[in-house]
């Protein structure tokens, strides 16, 4: 059963020739946004889609590139399309979007008092497969991003793992290969320096080739072309390029 992909954009936080790494995964009569940062109202407008377009949106941690345009999403659906979204997101992020995100915009008395006033909200557990969709299933695996921000990576049907945001965890890519089926990797990379909050490329480097080869690399930085020919065996995701998964 085949997944479309398509990057709202590709760039890390910084980037300006990108996008924010915000992606489309569609089963042709479904559409899930992943993460609407800053940037993806006008990424979306440039692929000649709207929010109305969408069925779904999910969020991975509270960054800007990543939540940022949360605020536009919800007046848009309320104001000019006249219904919620649904939003799909960790129990426990759930508070924290609201609180130190998004109610300083979106509250309105009388009208938008809590998240679900704006979204109709469905909340995740990790670890814990949901049915989005006739042929989408996705599981939110905890992962090391910001130490003690909660942040989460996407198991999509089985067998695509979404790293989002992400320092390095060679143990959890060899074990969803080894155990758990894995054929697709589409991970964050950072291409210089040293990782901090990210995964470097360095790093993905040092995955066995057969891994290497199921990774596509997205969130990097304006100098990408220069790299390209450098990542081994991985490949480099487009910004609004469709993709079969
Ligand atoms: O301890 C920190 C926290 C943050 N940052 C930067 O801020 C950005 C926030 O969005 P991001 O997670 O896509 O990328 C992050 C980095 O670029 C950092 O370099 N070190
Ligand atoms: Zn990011
Ligand atoms: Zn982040």
């Amino acid at each position: 059963m085949s997944l479309q992909l398509q990057m709202l954009g590709t760039g890390s936080a910084f980037a300006k020739k990108y996008f924010n790494n915000n992606a489309l995964l569609g089963d042709g009569s479904f559409t899930l946004l992943i993460d609407c940062g800053i940037t993806a109202p006008l990424a979306l407008h440039q692929l000649g889609k709207t929010f109305n377009d969408l069925d779904a949106v999910l969020i991975t941690h509270i960054h800007g590139d990543h939540v940022g345009g949360l605020e536009e999403l919800a007046f848009q659906m309320k104001y000019a399309y006249h219904r919620k979204m649904k939003l799909y997101i960790a129990e426990a992020l759930r508070d924290v979007l609201w609180e130190h995100t998004l109610k300083g915009g979106l509250s309105q008395p009388g009208q938008i008092t809590c998240l679900e006033d704006a979204f109709d909200v469905h909340t995740l557990q990790p670890g814990v497969p949901c049915r989005l969709s006739e042929q989408i299933e996705l599981e939110l695996i905890p992962n090391r991003h910001i130490p003690g921000k909660d942040s989460f990576s996407l198991y999509i049907n089985g067998r695509i793992f979404y790293s989002a945001d992400m320092t390095f965890d060679p143990g959890l890519l060899d074990k969803l290969v080894r155990e758990r089926s894995c054929d697709t990797i589409l991970h964050e990379v950072q291409l210089e320096g040293p990782g901090e909050v990210h995964t470097t490329l360095s790093e993905l480097l040092s995955l066995p080739e057969p891994v290497q080869r199921m990774i596509r690399l997205m969130h990097y930085a304006d100098n990408k072309d220069e790299f390209v020919g450098k990542t081994g065996e991985m490949t480099f995701l487009e910004q609004g390029h469709v993709y079969t998964l």
